[in-house]
């Protein structure tokens, strides 16, 4: 069997839980198989330590069957290409967020200096017969950089975030140069069936790509296949952590704290794609238009801190919050406050209580490549008594999950009515919603993903093989 090589730019001990969708899916993905997982170490090498633009050091460490190999950044370099190039324009536009998108900074050069170094690294640390996969929007150029050096496996891609329009692709500038890198992987793959359909329109319509069947594309002179993976979740091993002392603990601690009331949940990082003030704002609608809700409803979101550095950040902590405060000050009462809001990592192994002892899970993103808490929050039901899914239909994984209350994020009062109809949901049609959709998680399972994928990369690149690779 061929060594499997992951590629990310977040990486995490995968005997250790993250919090993070990406980190959580590999590190499943690779206890079972073993391997290399290469990535970014987190750490960052300030200029008087040293940290210019240049050579990173490389840190090699063994966990359970796989090893760990991971790179330092100048912060020169961390700046342009985490901060500037990924999370400052790649993040928003790939979210629909042109407005919040920085296209004048200058992070390319980093951002691709960042990809050559991770080749640089990479390459001596390769076999002939290793199977790479490289994960995400910070390393969409990799592929060429690692065949610029003479490699010659199978790369496959996985974009976890969506893929915009066409039209709203061609606004980066370089676009081209992106799609280009895109294209010289083996197999390219993304979480929904309408991100694939953006990319197979715009290599048609902006590089005369060339549909050859099979999900493959002739395209800049090779060919590259390309397909809708949905990543899933363990669900046997979510439903074990469910049972496990530290979930139930939360579980019975809820359902005594909560025993007079329904509780909401939402579990995010603080981003402003999951949607959390527009989602405050249809609370506040439930709250305003249904006051049976008073006193017997309480929403806990949880809101992760994420990318700090990066100003759009740190703007929607402050709506967040003032949000929370006039919500409370306007509802709240001496025993009863609407909203617990937390700005904190919840550690994983806890959230299963949170969510077995919810009635509602409110996941209702602007945008989002798929979304692991809405599957996480199905798996970790009791089938006798589940609570019921709120999914915006704009998160990848409303391709799945049919059964949920699928609604749109930016209407408010259709949203609040959603919530509502999900707090009054009768048990019968809680349990069915709930068998389908448990259903179609454990068919889709991140085991699932990580077969098909590489199985269909295995047989792309077997009948492909002599095909060129592609220059940037
Ligand atoms: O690494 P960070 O900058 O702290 O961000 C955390 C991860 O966020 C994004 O996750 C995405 O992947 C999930 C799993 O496929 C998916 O469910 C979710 O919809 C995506 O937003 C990002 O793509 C990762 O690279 C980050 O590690
Ligand atoms: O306080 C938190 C918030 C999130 N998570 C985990 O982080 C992942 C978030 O993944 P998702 O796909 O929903 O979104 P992402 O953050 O990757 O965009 C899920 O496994 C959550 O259980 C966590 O462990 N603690």
């Amino acid at each position: 069997m061929p060594r499997l090589v992951v590629v990310s730019n977040r990486i995490a001990d995968p005997r250790k839980t993250a919090a993070g969708g990406l980190a959580v899916a590999l590190a499943e993905v690779l206890n079972n198989t073993g391997g290399m997982w290469f990535g970014w170490s987190g750490k960052v090498i300030e200029p008087s330590a040293g940290g210019k633009a240049g050579e990173g050091e490389v840190h090699t460490q063994q966990a359970g069957a796989v090893k760990l190999v991971t790179v330092d950044l100048a912060r020169e370099d961390y700046d342009a290409y985490y901060v500037g190039y990924s999370n400052g324009v790649l993040w928003p536009v790939f979210h629909y967020r042109l407005d919040l998108a920085d296209f004048d900074a200058g992070y390319i050069g980093g951002y691709r200096r960042v990809n050559q170094l991770f080749a640089r690294k990479l390459a001596p640390l390769l076999q002939p017969d290793d199977v790479i996969w490289v994960h995400d929007y910070h390393l969409i150029p990799l592929a060429a950089e690692l065949r610029a050096l003479g490699c010659q496996q199978r790369i496959g891609y996985f974009l976890h975030i969506p893929l915009p329009p066409p039209l709203i692709l061609a606004a980066i500038p370089g676009h081209d140069w992106l799609v280009r890198g895109l294209c010289s992987y083996d197999l390219v793959g993304f979480q929904s069936e309408a991100d694939h359909q953006h990319f197979c329109r715009y290599i048609q319509s902006e590089a005369g790509a060339q549909d050859v069947g099979g999900g493959r594309w002739r395209v800049f002179n090779r060919t590259v296949h390309a397909g809708a993976y949905p990543i899933g979740i363990d669900v046997d091993e979510f439903a074990a952590v469910t049972q496990a002392p530290e979930a139930r603990e939360m579980y019975e601690r809820m359902r005594r704290e909560y025993s007079r009331r329904k509780l909401l949940v939402g579990v995010d990082r603080l981003d402003y794609s999951k949607g959390l003030p527009h989602r405050l704002k249809a609370f506040r609608e439930l709250l305003q238009k249904y006051p049976e809700t008073h006193k017997s409803a309480t929403l806990i979101q949880i809101a992760s801190p994420s990318r700090e550095d990066v100003s759009a950040y740190s703007d929607i902590l402050h709506e967040l919050e003032s949000l929370c405060g006039s919500i409370n000050g306007n509802f709240g009462e001496l025993d009863w406050m609407p909203v617990r809001y937390m700005h904190r990592t919840v550690a994983r192994a806890r959230l299963p209580g949170l969510y077995r002892a919810s009635r509602v899970a409110l996941v209702t993103p602007l945008r989002d490549g798929m979304n692991l808490v809405a599957k996480e929050f199905v798996a970790a039901q009791d089938p006798e008594d589940p609570g019921v899914l709120v999914l915006s239909r704009f998160a990848g994984a409303a391709e799945q999950l049919k059964e949920a209350l699928l609604v749109n994020p930016y209407d408010k009062e259709g949203t609040a009515g959603a919530i509502q109809v999900a707090l009054q949901m009768p048990l019968e049609e809680r349990r069915q919603r709930h068998q389908a959709l448990l259903a179609n998680c454990k068919r889709f399972d991140v085991h699932w993903w990580c077969d098909t994928f590489l199985d269909t990369l295995r047989t792309a690149q077997a009948e492909e093989s002599g095909t060129p690779w592609l220059r940037l």
